[in-house]
């Protein structure tokens, strides 16, 4: 393989290539499979609008007095939970600089055709109303049930589908459906097309409403995650998740502190009571020192590697637990992705810090899956920084793999990226 001399810009960049090509290939297979066995199946239903397939969940209260979905048994990283088809989609393709009318004629659009959605069909209408708009008091909202979003059972040939179409029309309470747009609309920014044009300046602007997902609610230790094709957003386990667990994936960026988290979350309207914000927020003895360390990584221009060490070393004199250590990890992914990304910082606190592959392994454990801690865990590997022996790693980046982008990675596609980023590695250092 011509990659011998390659720098580390161009090693990255090759990376990320094989992941989008492998992606990209997987896709049209996986796609193959996914569509036909469960989405198309949705078809057939009454209502097409909305076709889904419900895994092993329902909605339950939340412990945040909300609803959230829950599993009902045992869950592999990587596994489908759930597929479900957009009411409606808003999209467009705006260039960085766009300014916000541009954004305003897609969520125009968005919302009139969610709207004419709920006006053809009143059972889209009524799943729409069981959202909350954010006004309510979330402990009193009802908790619906689940066979409400399950595809309906064909239909008896007896005349009564011509009945259903010719339903009278439902008069909509515009004003509220406008607020609960508001709270549960999702972007697709999950979506590894969106990642595939952002590359030169072009920005992949598409808003949805999936009613189910909706009822998912956001943690910053979440196990779950959500990729899209056309107008289906697929759920899949993006960590092990256990019988009675809740499903929750990330509104935001959790690879940041928590004051940012905190911000983020505000944004959308609510304060984040999930058990990793409450530990590190609430943490007193820890408290002064990461919010020292968060300015720090916040304000940049610090050696961000001494930064690493002084967490590094805050944590075995406080004796945090490796769950703990993860989350705090992940809290300050941008000084350690600074440092490893470094070979001047590598050489200089190298020896102070666990190795990347280490660290990115522990981050997965917090996290789950994603594509920049998978990334870190294939660098760490190539460059042989001993979380294990050959078999051990590939099967390391594997699980990770998966748990990033569900079962649509396949095995072999893993290690053909595992073995370019070796052969590369050993190429370079000739
Ligand atoms: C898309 S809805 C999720 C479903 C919502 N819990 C319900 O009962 O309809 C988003 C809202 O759920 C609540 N929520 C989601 N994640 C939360 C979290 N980690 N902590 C506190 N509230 C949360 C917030 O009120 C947020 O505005």
């Amino acid at each position: 393989m011509a990659t011998a001399g390659l720098d580390d810009d161009s090693l990255q960049q090759l990376r990320s290539r094989a992941t989008q090509l492998l992606l990209k290939e997987d896709w049209k297979e996986s796609g193959a499979v996914d569509l036909s066995e469960w989405v198309l199946a949705g078809f057939s239903g009454k209502c097409p609008d909305l076709a889904e397939h419900v895994g092993p969940v329902e909605v339950r209260r939340s412990s945040h007095g909300g609803r959230g979905v829950f599993a009902v048994k045992n869950i592999d990283a990587g596994a489908t939970l759930l597929i479900s088809k957009a009411v409606a989609i808003g999209r467009g393709v705006i260039t960085d600089a766009a300014d916000s009318c541009e954004k305003m004629v897609v969520w125009k659009d968005f919302v009139d055709k969610v709207l004419d959605a709920a006006e053809k069909c009143p059972k889209t209408a009524s799943l729409i109303y069981t959202l909350s708009t954010g006004e309510e008091p979330e402990d009193e909202l009802p908790v619906p049930d689940i066979a409400q979003f399950k595809q309906e059972a064909e239909e008896p040939d007896d005349g009564t589908a011509a009945a259903t179409e010719s339903a009278p029309e439902v008069t909509l309470d515009v004003d509220k459906i406008l607020k609960l747009l508001d709270v549960n609309c999702l972007t697709e920014d999950a979506a590894p097309s969106s990642n595939l044009l952002g590359s030169n300046g072009v920005v992949n602007c598409g808003v949805g409403l999936w009613v189910l997902l909706a009822f998912i609610n956001h943690s910053c230790h979440p196990n779950a995650r959500r990729t899209h094709v056309g107008d289906h957003a697929i759920v899949h386990a993006s960590r092990d998740i256990k019988a009675g667990e809740e499903i929750t994936f990330a509104y935001f960026d959790v690879l940041t502190p928590v004051g940012r988290r905190r911000e983020a979350a505000r944004a959308w309207g609510f304060e984040c009571q999930c058990d990793r914000c409450r530990f590190e927020a609430g943490d007193a003895i820890l408290g002064q020192e990461l919010a020292r360390l968060e300015n720090e990584l916040v304000n940049g221009g610090g050696d961000m590697g001494a930064l690493v060490v002084r967490l590094e070393e805050k944590m075995r004199k406080s004796m945090v637990k490796e769950r703990r250590k993860a989350f705090l990890r992940a809290s300050f992914w941008g000084a350690y992705s600074a440092l490893f990304g470094s070979d001047k910082l590598v050489r200089k606190w190298g020896r102070r810090v666990p190795g990347e592959a280490a660290v990115a392994e522990s981050v997965a454990g917090a996290i789950g899956g994603n594509e920049s801690v998978l990334r870190a865990m294939l660098r760490g590997a190539g460059n042989g920084d001993g979380c294990g022996n050959r078999l051990e790693v590939e099967d390391k980046v594997v699980r990770i793999g998966r748990a990033t982008y569900g079962k649509v990675v396949k095995r072999q596609a893993m290690r053909a990226l595992f073995k370019l980023t070796l052969d590369a590695d050993s190429n370079k250092s000739l």
